[in-house]
C-alpha cells in the first residue's frame, strides 16, 4: 500500500494534513492507524495518499474527523479510508479485492470470499469491468454468503440473486465454486446445512482454518452495515450477537424484512483474514460515527464487534463519514 511521507509511527505529533478539504491540525499518537486516500479519476493513480497513527483531531467541530468526536478505536490492523465520491470508493474496493485475490491464489491456490447483500453488491460493480475483470483468476474464487434471507434463490429478497445478477453472472466463475444456502430447507436446517458444508470445505482446504480458533478462516469477508449498525443479519439488541458456539445460525424475527434469515456468527466473522466494511450514504453516518469513536453507546452496535484475527478496512464515502 502506498503511503505518503506524512506517515507517522511514533510519539504524539501535531501536524496539518494535505487533503484539500482538511487543513486543521491533528494530534497523532502511535496506538492506532487510520488511512485517508484520494484517488485520481483515472484507474490506479493514487494522489495525496497517507496513513497515520492514532488519529485524534484536536479541533472537534463540524469537520470530518469532528463527526467522529475524538479518538478513533483504530489499531494497526484497522484502517479507515474516506472517499470524496462513491465512484472512488468503488474503484478502491475493486483494487483491494483484486490484490487480495492475487495474494491468496498465489499463496494457497484458492480465494475464499464471503459476500453480504444490500448495497455492497453495487459497490463491487467495478469488478465486472476492465481492467479488473481481466486481472482476476475467477476460476480460483469460492463464493459464500455472510448472511442470506430464507427465500427461494430467484426471489427479489435473495442475497444470492442480488450477487448473481450484479456480479456472478457477469464473470467467468465456476458455478461449482458458488455456495448458496439450500433454499428448500427451513431457516434452522439451512443454517445447520451451511455450517456442515463449511466443515467439509475446511477439510478439503477450499477454506483455510484459523490456527487460533480452528474456525473457517475466510480470505476475505465483505460486510455492509445498516443504519442501525447491523452487519450480516446480526441486529442491535438481538441475542444472536452473543452466539459463541455456532458458526452459522438462523433468525426468524429479523427487525428488517424478510424475517427469516441465516447468518454467520461473530466468532466465524472474526476468524477472517481480511474484512472490508463498505459503507456509503448519509443514512449510515450516525452508526459510522458511533462505531468509530470511543463511546459506551457504540458497544451496543453489532458493527463495533467486528474485530478480525487479520485486518479490518473501512471503505467510507463522504456522506457516510460526515
Ligand atoms: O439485510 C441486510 O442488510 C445489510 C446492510 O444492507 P445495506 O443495503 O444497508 O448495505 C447487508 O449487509 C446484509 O447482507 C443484508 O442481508
Amino acid at each position: 500500500m502506498a503511503t505518503s511521507p506524512l506517515s507517522v509511527t511514533t510519539s504524539l505529533h501535531t501536524f496539518s494534513l494535505s487533503l484539500p478539504k482538511q487543513s486543521k491540525p491533528f494530534l497523532v499518537s502511535p496506538q492506532s492507524q487510520v488511512a485517508y486516500k484520494r484517488f485520481d479519476r483515472s484507474f490506479g493513480l493514487r494522489n495525496d495518499s497517507f496513513i497515520h497513527q492514532d488519529f485524534q483531531r484536536s479541533n472537534v467541530g463540524s469537520t470530518r474527523a469532528g463527526r467522529f468526536g475524538g479518538a478513533l478505536t483504530a489499531t494497526p490492523k484497522k484502517k479507515v479510508e474516506v472517499f470524496d465520491a462513491e465512484e472512488d470508493l468503488a474503484t478502491s474496493l475493486a483494487n483491494y479485492v483484486v490484490d487480495l485475490s492475487a495474494k491468496f491464489v498465489k499463496q494457497r491456490g484458492a480465494f475464499s470470499i464471503a459476500l453480504s447483500g444490500g448495497s455492497l453488491i453495487q459497490s463491487l460493480r467495478k469488478l465486472v469491468e476492465p481492467p479488473f475483470i481481466d486481472s482476476i483468476e475467477w476460476s480460483k474464487w469460492h463464493i459464500f454468503w455472510v448472511d442470506e434471507r430464507v427465500v427461494p434463490k430467484d426471489h427479489v429478497d435473495s442475497n444470492y440473486k442480488l450477487a448473481f445478477d450484479g456480479l456472478l453472472s457477469k464473470v467467468p466463475i465456476l458455478l461449482s465454486n458458488v455456495y448458496p444456502i439450500n433454499d428448500a430447507l427451513s431457516a434452522e436446517r439451512a443454517a445447520e446445512d451451511y455450517e456442515t458444508r463449511l466443515k467439509s470445505l475446511i477439510y478439503t482446504k477450499v477454506i483455510d482454518t484459523s490456527p487460533v480458533s480452528g474456525l473457517p478462516k475466510f480470505d476475505l469477508i465483505l460486510l455492509g452495515m445498516g443504519p442501525d449498525g447491523h452487519v450480516a443479519s446480526l441486529f442491535p439488541g438481538h441475542p444472536l450477537v452473543k452466539e459463541q458456539q455456532k458458526w452459522v445460525t438462523y433468525i426468524k424475527d429479523s427487525p428488517k424484512p424478510p424475517p427469516q434469515r441465516i447468518t454467520f456468527t461473530f466468532p466465524l466473522i472474526n476468524a477472517a483474514n481480511n474484512i472490508a466494511l463498505v459503507v456509503s450514504g448519509s443514512a449510515q453516518a450516525n452508526a459510522v460515527r458511533d462505531a468509530l469513536r470511543k463511546s459506551q453507546i457504540s458497544e451496543t452496535l453489532p458493527v463495533k464487534m467486528v474485530s478480525p484475527e487479520g485486518e479490518l478496512k473501512w471503505f467510507l464515502d463522504n456522506d457516510a463519514a460526515f
